[in-house]
Parts: structure tokens; sequence; C-alpha cells
């Protein structure tokens, strides 16, 4: 499986994610800056890592989705390239508009960094098909704006064409309230685009994917990824 990772400056999951994918897939992902327009052409998969791409200035997101590189992207998602963008890089994926919605500042206003309960509510991906729907899995998140917000036709749209990957809920594995961490809009926690091929996910998998770390609940992300695309 060939992988790059985006790395823009602020980025700072990309040698996370980096670790994990060498440790999952045997293989070390290209890491390819965000100023440089060419992408390979080889790729399997595109990963928008995590952080704080220039200093989340302006919007999260919205100076990364005018880098040179971008463009190159929208070409390889438009070729069906599978894509993940963990946190910053699903908020990036949405200021460029290949993902729906946006990310707005949490509820409480608060940047949070914990442990969540998330519940894979498809696991017909490339992304989740190692998952058991039946299991709650356990991963963290650490943004200040992780409020997934999109209008009702978007939603419904979302709902109809089983494009929300993962909900936050509790350790029962209910969509409450009280298990939204951040005001998302129907605890939505990770989209998918319309041809299923790009995630955008709030949460991330790669800090818990490893026992070393405390946890593999995030690994299984990538043994999907490494079964789908090899
Ligand atoms: N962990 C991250 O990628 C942080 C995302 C973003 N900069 C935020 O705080 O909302």
């Amino acid at each position: 499986m060939k992988a790059a990772v985006i790395v823009f400056p602020g980025s700072n999951c990309d040698r996370d994610v980096a670790v994990t994918l060498r440790d999952v897939t045997g293989q070390d992902p290209r890491m390819h800056w965000h100023a440089d327009p060419d992408l390979p052409e080889d790729l399997d998969l595109i990963v928008l890592p995590g952080g704080f791409s220039h200093g989340d200035y302006l919007r999260c997101g919205a100076m990364a989705a005018q880098a040179p590189v971008i463009a190159a992207v929208r070409r390889q998602a438009q070729r069906g390239v599978a894509m993940l963008g963990i946190c910053n890089g699903f908020q990036v994926l949405c200021e460029t508009g290949l993902l729906p919605g946006a990310l707005m500042r949490n509820r409480d206003l608060t940047y949070i960094c914990k442990d969540v309960h998330l519940k894979v509510v498809t696991t017909d991906t490339i992304f989740t098909s190692r998952y058991d729907p039946a299991r709650v899995v356990r991963i963290p998140i650490a943004h200040h704006d992780g409020n997934y917000v999109a209008d009702l036709p978007t939603q419904c749209m979302l709902e109809d064409e089983d494009r929300v990957a993962v909900r936050y809920c509790d350790a029962a594995g209910r969509v409450v309230d009280e298990a939204n961490p951040n005001g998302s809009t129907a605890n939505i926690a990770g989209v998918l685009s319309e041809n299923h091929r790009i995630l955008g996910l709030m949460p991330h998998p790669e800090r818990l994917a490893d026992p070393r770390l405390g946890g593999t609940d995030g690994r299984a992300l990538f043994t999907s990824l490494l079964e789908a695309l090899s």
C-alpha cells in the first residue's frame, strides 16, 4: 500500500500517523510537504494529519485548504484515491469542500483532550471493515474546533447515503447527548465522501494503535485500509 502524508506548517500528528502506517503496512509513507504541488500518481492512500496547520489562524484548515498541493489532492480525489483526514485533516477536507459540513468551535468553547467512546456506524467501508459493529471503540480526541455542523438537507443526505462513519456514544454504545463531547450535529465524529473513499475523522486512531500507548482500538482502521488497498 503506497501512502503519502501531507505535512503542513503546524501539523503535529504527521509522524504519529507515519509510525502507525509503517507498523501496520510494513512500508514507510512518503512525507509530502504542502508547498510541493506534485503528488506521485501511484498512491493508494493520502493522509491529511492532525495538528494546527498555519496556527489555526483564520479558521482551522482554511489556509491549508489553499496550499499548492491541494489541486493535486483534488485531482486524486476525483480519480477515487482513498483519503483519510484526521482532526485537522478533517477540518482541511471540509474547507476544501471534499467533505460536506464544517467544524466549528466546541460547544463549551474549551480545548478537549480525552478518550471518547465511538460507535462505528457502518463497517461497509475501506476504513472500517475490520471493526466489529457491536463493539464500542475507545479513541482519543484533542481539539477546540471539533463541533461538526451540517444543515438539515446535508444531514439527511449523509444518513440516506450511509455516510456517517462514526458517532460519539457512551460506554454502553448509546448515542446520547451526554456522550457528545463537542456539540457535533447528531453526535457525528466521522464523515464519508459520496464515493465512500474519503473519510474525515475527528478522533485520532493513530494515537491508540499500539498496546504500548495504552490501547489498540485505532488499529483496525489501518488494517482495514491495508486489506482494501493492497
Ligand atoms: N488534534 C488536532 O488535529 C487539532 C485540530 C485543530 N487544530 C483544533 O484544535 O480544533
